[in-house]
């Protein structure tokens, strides 16, 4: 059984008079553990489509199944309780709260989900190389350690999705590609499934299967398609 399952997923956004369709009734289906990244161009809808499969965006029509459980007919309780229990989100600007140290911003997801402590949060940032950085703020870390407490903050209560939007896009390409294998390693440890949202395709390679996003819909891409 596939872990993520869409069915005719549609939305739009009206914006003055105007309409855009953004998603035109998408189908896909995710198993568990596999690392997908989302592509195409600019626009195309690919933060909206991982949104809508992260629970964070209702789609105007479709469904999203969760491991049998149709994610958008859950009340908001339930939905925000199963997306705390079983979903993490990293994104291009880190989210960061600027007032607490490396540690505690880890410490955030692990008191809300209840699953973690402050060994946990340790064993997470020392799992993303930052054992030395506990105690510092975002403002002193650079932009590779921010997102990589974010990645800890993203593992800390062990979710079974992951999704990453953009997650390398404010970092230079060496970083970039550390971070994202980074991240790919720890998905892989913890038999996560990562679906990763990248206009990155030289990163895309590293996963077990391209998304093109294109004209509101997807397609299993060679990435070469794009180019
Ligand atoms: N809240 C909104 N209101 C109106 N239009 C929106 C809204 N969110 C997204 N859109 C529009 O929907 C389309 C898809 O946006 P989306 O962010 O999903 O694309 P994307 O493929 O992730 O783009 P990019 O790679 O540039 O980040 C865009 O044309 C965008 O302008």
């Amino acid at each position: 059984m596939s872990l993520i399952k869409a069915t005719n997923l549609h939305r739009g956004y009206s914006v003055g008079k105007k309409r855009i369709e953004v998603l035109h009734g998408i189908d896909l289906s995710i198993q568990k553990g596999e690392k997908v990244f989302l592509c195409g161009p600019s626009g195309a809808g690919k933060t909206t489509l991982m949104y809508t499969l992260a629970g964070l965006e209702q789609p105007e029509q479709g469904s999203v199944i969760i491991d049998g459980i149709d994610l958008y007919k859950l009340s908001k309780k339930q939905q925000a309780k199963l997306r705390n229990a079983r979903m993490s989100y990293i994104f291009q600007n880190y989210y960061l709260m600027p007032e607490l140290t490396a540690l505690e911003n880890v410490l955030v997801p692990a008191m809300i989900g209840g699953k973690a402590n402050t060994d946990a949060a340790k064993a997470a940032l020392d799992r993303v190389g930052l054992s030395h950085r506990y105690d510092h703020l975002p403002a002193e870390l650079s932009g590779g350690e921010q997102q990589r407490v974010a990645i800890a903050r993203a593992i800390v209560n062990q979710p079974e999705m992951i999704f990453a939007d953009e997650p390398t896009g404010n970092l230079d390409s060496k970083n970039g590609e550390q971070v994202m294998q980074l991240l790919l390693e720890l998905a892989s440890q913890d038999h996560a499934t990562l679906i990763v949202v990248t206009h990155d395709l030289s990163l895309a390679q590293f996963g077990d299967r391209t998304l093109i996003v294109k004209d509101g819909n997807v397609a299993d891409g060679e990435v070469a398609t794009l180019t």
